[in-house]
């Protein structure tokens, strides 16, 4: 392949931060109007390798090459003025202005004078959705769209701003399955129009089907980089996580007990209607439903977070009083690993010990004044080596690690909370595959010691692969319970979409 068929090239990149060496002589080619996967675990570099590229972080050594030319990209401004946009999760977008004034904000057309031309506005914005194909109403906020349509609208801002390369980091992190349907035709057209995508995922069935080619990080370096064709998902683990991680799913011989979480016709007005459910001793229960279907309101009403205007909730066979909240049903022994880990689950100014240890201090006390510090150590060093978290030390603050260490972290302390029923709200998003398992492995070992486990999962095989039964949601409501023998994605989606045409209630 000549230089002239890559968009971008990466040379020799190395970037180090206090104690860590991020990248070592990382090279990056890629293809233009393709989509090019970056595939590894947490704390890989991935990120590190796009921040370099989107100017929020200098590189310390090595050259970036744009179209064949070498570029400097010292700032966020140079980046956008070669063409280079990135999608975070979390939106940039102005929730109280239009959908127009967001696509353009900053650069929008005027007459004489300065002032804005409203029309000229609204056609080249009808125009850029239009080229992708979708049609969403130009006056309207943007806090009142779907997030699936708000990053929509992010990824035309970024076209209006001439990006050529558009770097999406775990797009797929806040969509459900049909968002995700429709985010993979507008990255397919985009791709018509010659568009190169940068795909950071660790969902590996969307990077099978999305991508071209797929260069694996490890530990700082480039693995290897690999037309997609070439590899199956067991390859492709191996070369993420260095060796076999046999089936991820782990084998699951519990006994099943009596009921520890028991919800009888709760109501919460306007977001949850008439919720029967029960998770017994030993059991993993899933609760799945689209985005928006009332699942992680639902986890927040059960501990308490929310209040709920009617119902029963009881735990152990106890009825949890309904003005009681959070430090009640702590103590009655529920646990909420929340869905929102940065704002819900982490003191970023702390250390990864504090975090971890802070649910729990009665395991790491002496005479139940004192902290026991070797206790402590040894308990934060077995999560960390179970887990595989990434970190230069237990006392490192948590803010500097990446993403899905971070995740880890959050974890390890609803682990170690060590509650009689946990509440698990997306609890592998944003983690790579090998902690996956190690995940897995853990809540299996929670269910087998006599924990009781609701698991709120947007990924299907997850649900599947884990769960003894599982609630579907709809709109607020229960629309079926299916066993995990029987249970099929088609059954749950049906179920979850209100198009069920067969009664799956009580197929348990
Ligand atoms: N601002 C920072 N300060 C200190 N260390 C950092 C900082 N940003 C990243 N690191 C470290 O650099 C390494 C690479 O992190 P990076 O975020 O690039 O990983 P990643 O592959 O994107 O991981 P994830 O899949 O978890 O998002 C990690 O060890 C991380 O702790």
């Amino acid at each position: 392949m000549s230089n002239k068929d890559y968009i971008l090239e990466m040379k020799g990149i190395y970037k180090a931060f206090p104690g860590v060496q991020a990248l070592t002589d990382v090279n990056l080619s890629v293809e233009r109007g393709k989509v090019h996967a970056i595939c590894g675990e947490n704390g890989a570099g991935k990120s590190t390798l796009i921040k370099i590229l989107s100017g929020a972080y200098q590189k310390d050594q090595g050259d970036i090459y744009i179209d064949g030319k070498l570029v400097k990209i010292n700032e966020p401004k140079d980046a956008m003025d070669l063409g280079i946009a990135v999608i975070y999760q979390e939106f940039t977008l102005v929730p109280h202005l239009s959908v127009a004034e967001n696509i353009y904000l900053g650069k929008a057309p005027s007459k004489i004078h300065g002032i804005m031309d409203w029309g000229e506005l609204k056609k080249r914005a009808k125009k850029l959705l239009d080229s992708l194909n979708v049609s969403i109403p130009l006056n309207c906020p943007v806090k009142k769209l779907s997030v699936a349509q708000q990053q929509i609208i992010e990824i035309t801002k970024a076209l209006a701003s001439n990006a050529r390369i558009l770097i999406m980091d775990e797009p797929s992190a806040v969509l459900g399955d049909k968002d995700l349907e429709q985010l993979f035709k507008i990255i397919r057209r985009l791709i018509e129009q010659e568009t190169t995508i940068i795909y950071i995922s660790h969902r590996l069935n969307e990077v099978f089907e999305i991508s071209n080619t797929i260069t694996v990080m490890k530990d700082g370096k480039c693995v290897g980089t690999y037309p997609t064709k070439s590899l199956n998902a067991h390859e492709l683990v191996k070369l993420m996580v260095g060796r076999d991680i046999g089936d991820i799913y782990p084998k699951r011989n519990v006994k099943i007990g009596e009921p520890l979480l028991e919800i009888n016709n709760l109501n919460q007005k306007g977001r949850l209607s008439n919720i029967n459910l029960n998770v017994k001793r030993g059991e993993i229960v899933g609760l799945a439903g689209l985005v928006g279907a009332g699942r992680t309101e639902l986890a927040r009403a059960i501990f308490g977070a929310d209040p709920i205007d009617a119902g029963e909730i009881k735990v152990n066979g106890k009825v949890i009083r309904k003005e009681k909240g959070i430090s009640s049903r702590i103590n009655i022994g529920v646990g909420l690993l929340p869905e929102d880990r940065k704002a819900q689950g982490l003191i970023l100014k702390m250390t990864v010990r504090e975090n971890i240890t802070i649910s729990n201090l009665k395991t790491i006390s002496k005479s139940r004044k004192f902290i026991d510090l070797n206790r402590e150590k040894n308990l934060v060093y077995n999560f960390v080596n179970k887990l595989r978290i990434k970190t230069p030390s237990i006392n490192t603050k948590v803010k500097s690690l990446s993403g899905g260490n971070q995740q880890k972290v959050v974890l390890a302390k609803w682990l170690n909370a060590n509650s009689d029923v946990l509440i698990v709200d997306e609890p592998t998003r944003g983690v790579d595959v090998g902690a996956k398992r190690e995940i897995y492995e853990l809540l299996n070992e929670m269910a087998a010691s006599g924990k009781a486990i609701l698991m709120i999962s947007s990924e299907l095989p997850e649900i599947l692969g884990m769960c003894d039964r599982i609630y579907v949601m709809h709109e607020g409501k229960i629309t079926g319970e299916i066993s995990g023998k029987v249970a099929t994605e088609e059954k749950i989606m049906a179920l979850a979409t209100g198009t069920d045409v067969w009664s799956h209630q009580n197929e348990v």
